[in-house]
């Protein structure tokens, strides 16, 4: 039987993608599309939005639909409304909204009692995948004479409203963690003075319509390895999103990540 999702944030950059692929999987059966009141389009039918032509489900607030799991791409508000939706719900949740507060951070983790919660800053296989590169790395190179510097540098859209990536902090998160830093900057100016080790540096670029790109560089004395990986669209993340969905839906509570979903 098809695993019944719904979407939150339905008519965003996302959220168009993912009523366009979940729509096509057989898997899948999409049977709420929320959205926020105020968006022009809202009360329109979700697939005409997405380009794919009439699905049947509007954009709406609320649904007397069943729903096993439910997958935010919103913002820090329809996040914390996503978590809502899925207690109440009883349905799994996939939480892909970065920039997050820890207040609405403290939320999800709190839901994650009571339902299955999928939480990650990046539904790529590549970008999971790459996580754990670094995590190799970064063991390997902790303790090498002369030390390795790490920096994290990221491109994104015009569009992004927050700041460094949820991934970039996330690959900072996971190097440190195994390198034992503790400082982390972002971008430097004026004369910050020769750079410590104990230090994470990131780098937000915003330009055009680049859906994602992460480079992070470990650069020791006389040598440097950088690790890239590069969304051509968004459809990485969105297929991962739907994976997570089928993963969760009817699983115990608890937090998972995409390394649970993929299999890494
Ligand atoms: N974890 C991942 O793999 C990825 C995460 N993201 C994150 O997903 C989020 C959304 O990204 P985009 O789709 O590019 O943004 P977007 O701005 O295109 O879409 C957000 C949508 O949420 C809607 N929204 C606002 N308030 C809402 C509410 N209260 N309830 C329901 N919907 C509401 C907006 O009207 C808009 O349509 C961002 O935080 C982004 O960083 C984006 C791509 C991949
Ligand atoms: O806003 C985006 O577009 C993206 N946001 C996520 C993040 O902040 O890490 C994931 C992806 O890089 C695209």
């Amino acid at each position: 039987m098809a695993t019944r999702i719904a979407i939150n944030g339905a008519a965003g950059r996302m959220g168009q993608r993912l009523v366009a692929l979940g729509s096509q999987d057989k898997s899948l059966d999409i049977v709420a599309c929320f959205e926020h009141a105020g968006h022009a389009k809202f009360g329109q039918d979700a697939g005409v939005v997405a380009g794919i032509g009439e699905l049947g489900v509007p954009l709406q607030e609320e649904t007397d639909a069943q729903y096993s799991a439910i997958i935010d791409f919103s913002v820090p508000a329809g996040a914390h409304a996503a978590v809502e939706r899925a207690v109440n719900a009883k349905a799994a949740l996939v939480m892909a909204t970065t920039g997050l507060e820890e207040e609405h951070q403290a939320k999800i983790r709190e839901a994650a009692n009571v339902i299955p919660v999928v939480w990650a800053p990046s539904m790529s296989t590549t970008v999971n995948l790459t996580m754990k590169l670094c995590e190799i790395a970064a063991e390997a190179l902790k303790d090498i004479p002369g030390g390795a510097d790490v920096e994290v540098l990221e491109r994104h859209h015009r569009f992004k409203e927050d700041s460094p990536s949820g991934t970039a902090l996330r690959f900072g998160e996971l190097i440190a963690a195994k390198m034992g830093i503790t400082e982390f900057v972002h971008g430097r100016e004026g004369r910050p003075g020769a750079r410590p080790h104990n230090e994470i540096a990131y780098h937000a670029i915003r330009t055009g319509d680049n859906p994602g790109e992460h480079t992070i560089i470990f650069g020791l004395l006389g040598e440097t390895i950088e690790m890239t990986v590069r969304a051509s669209n968004r459809d990485c993340y969105a297929t991962g999103a739907l994976q997570a969905a089928k993963f969760a839906a009817g699983k115990p509570a608890g937090l998972y990540n995409m390394n649970d979903v993929l299999g890494l």
